[in-house]
């Protein structure tokens, strides 16, 4: 059982302040970790009374992160109301398929202002909506932010070296997070891009269940890369083509979260990839992770809106042949190997960098 140091150096002796974590999954508990060891009080909101039980008499979410006690100041709650009302600052990690109807459901108990991040990486079903779309429309009154970038939840709780990207207009809300969540182990840098940090979070996912299939499928390392580098290539071409800065997917939320998750087994996506690539059913390969692999959902999404604004992305039809269509994982390979469709050029640069 990993049991950690706190994590802030000496010197910095940081202000406490009360925050909130909805969603008691893996990384509301990695997020809820790193917020108690920086010497905050955290209001961690989950739907099950058994699991807060379990951690206010024990420390442990045994369901999400067994090997790990959590310790410092975290108060477990089923009160949503009660997490944030105590809170100055509220974390949401719900997956995408709920955000929007806790977030309406509680839109009552958010303050004006309050400061909200999402660390959710997917796409509404209906509308093509992201996370802080929906905070935007739910509680528009508050100040809103996305962390995204390459922070596997069980390598945080473990306090191994880590950096992420918070992302918001509102430099106070930049300056406030990295405050709060900086440490010796996690660094945090500030970008811009709302819009790209987030949809680059949610766009990976797919490109992770790509590289698990690959690896089932033993296709080499030589492989690893060509799919690795198309993908950065098909989902900054489809996200800047939305809006997005192409230089955000020249990093940590970027390319930096596609590393991570298409390399290691770590990933929920990757994982779900593979057991494909080794002949599982998808609802059974999903049943079996017993946590959210959001790829499976973005992939349908980004699949339709890629065809509705025409941008071309092999991989992400290819996938969606073998997930949703029945197709044969060579006869994919097999043609995506085979196309003669821009083969010719390494490089389609977006209509809003070619004109
Ligand atoms: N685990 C990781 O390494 C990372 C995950 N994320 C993102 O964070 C989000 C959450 O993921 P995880 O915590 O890893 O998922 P998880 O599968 O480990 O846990 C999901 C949690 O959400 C809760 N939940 C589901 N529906 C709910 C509802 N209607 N109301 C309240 N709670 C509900 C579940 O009870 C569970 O506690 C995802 O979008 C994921 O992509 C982002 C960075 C890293
Ligand atoms: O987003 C993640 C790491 O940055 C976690 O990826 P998975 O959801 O595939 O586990």
């Amino acid at each position: 059982m990993s049991e950690n140091k706190a994590s802030r150096s000496p010197e910095s002796s940081p202000t406490g302040h009360d925050v909130a974590v909805l969603g008691g999954g893996s990384f509301g508990t990695a997020m809820a970790k790193v917020l108690a060891e920086n010497g905050h009080s955290v209001h961690f909101w989950m739907r099950d009374p058994a699991q807060a039980d379990e951690i206010r008499d024990t420390g442990i979410n045994s369901r999400y992160m067994p090997d790990v006690k959590l310790t410092g100041d975290i108060q477990p709650t089923t009160s949503l109301p009660e997490a944030v009302g105590k809170a100055e600052i509220v974390f949401v990690a719900i997956p995408s398929k709920a955000f929007r109807s806790v977030i309406r459901e509680n839109s009552a108990e958010f303050r004006d202002g309050q400061i909200v991040v999402s660390l959710t990486k997917g796409i509404e079903e209906h509308g093509f909506k992201l996370m802080s779309e929906i905070l935007q429309e739910e509680i528009p009154r508050s100040r809103i932010g996305v962390l995204s970038g390459p922070n596997l939840a069980g390598e945080i709780v473990n306090q191994e070296l880590t950096a992420t990207v918070i992302a918001a207009k509102d430099p106070d809300v930049r300056r406030t997070v990295q405050e709060l969540l900086g440490c010796e182990y996690l660094r945090v840098y500030a970008n811009v891009d709302v819009y790209g940090v987030e949809l680059a979070g949610a766009l990976k996912n797919i490109y992770a269940i790509v590289a698990g299939l690959a690896s089932a499928r033993d296709l080499g390392e030589n492989a690893k890369a060509m799919l690795i580098t198309r993908g950065l290539a098909e989902m900054s071409r489809f996200a800047v083509s939305l809006g997005a800065n192409p230089m955000t997917f020249m990093g940590l939320a970027g390319v930096g979260d596609l590393i991570v998750t298409c390399t290691s087994p770590k990933s929920r996506n990757y994982r779900v990839g593979y057991a494909v690539g080794k002949g599982k059913a998808l609802d059974d390969a999903v049943t079996e992770l017993g946590q959210v692999a959001e790829g499976i959902y973005t992939l349908k999404l980004v699949k339709e809106k890629s065809e509705s604004i025409g941008i071309y992305m092999p991989l992400v039809r290819g996938l969606y042949e073998i997930l949703y269509e029945g197709a044969s994982i060579s006869a994919v390979i097999n043609s995506l190997m085979m196309s003669v469709q821009n083969s010719d050029v390494e490089f389609i640069l977006p209509r809003t960098l070619s004109q």
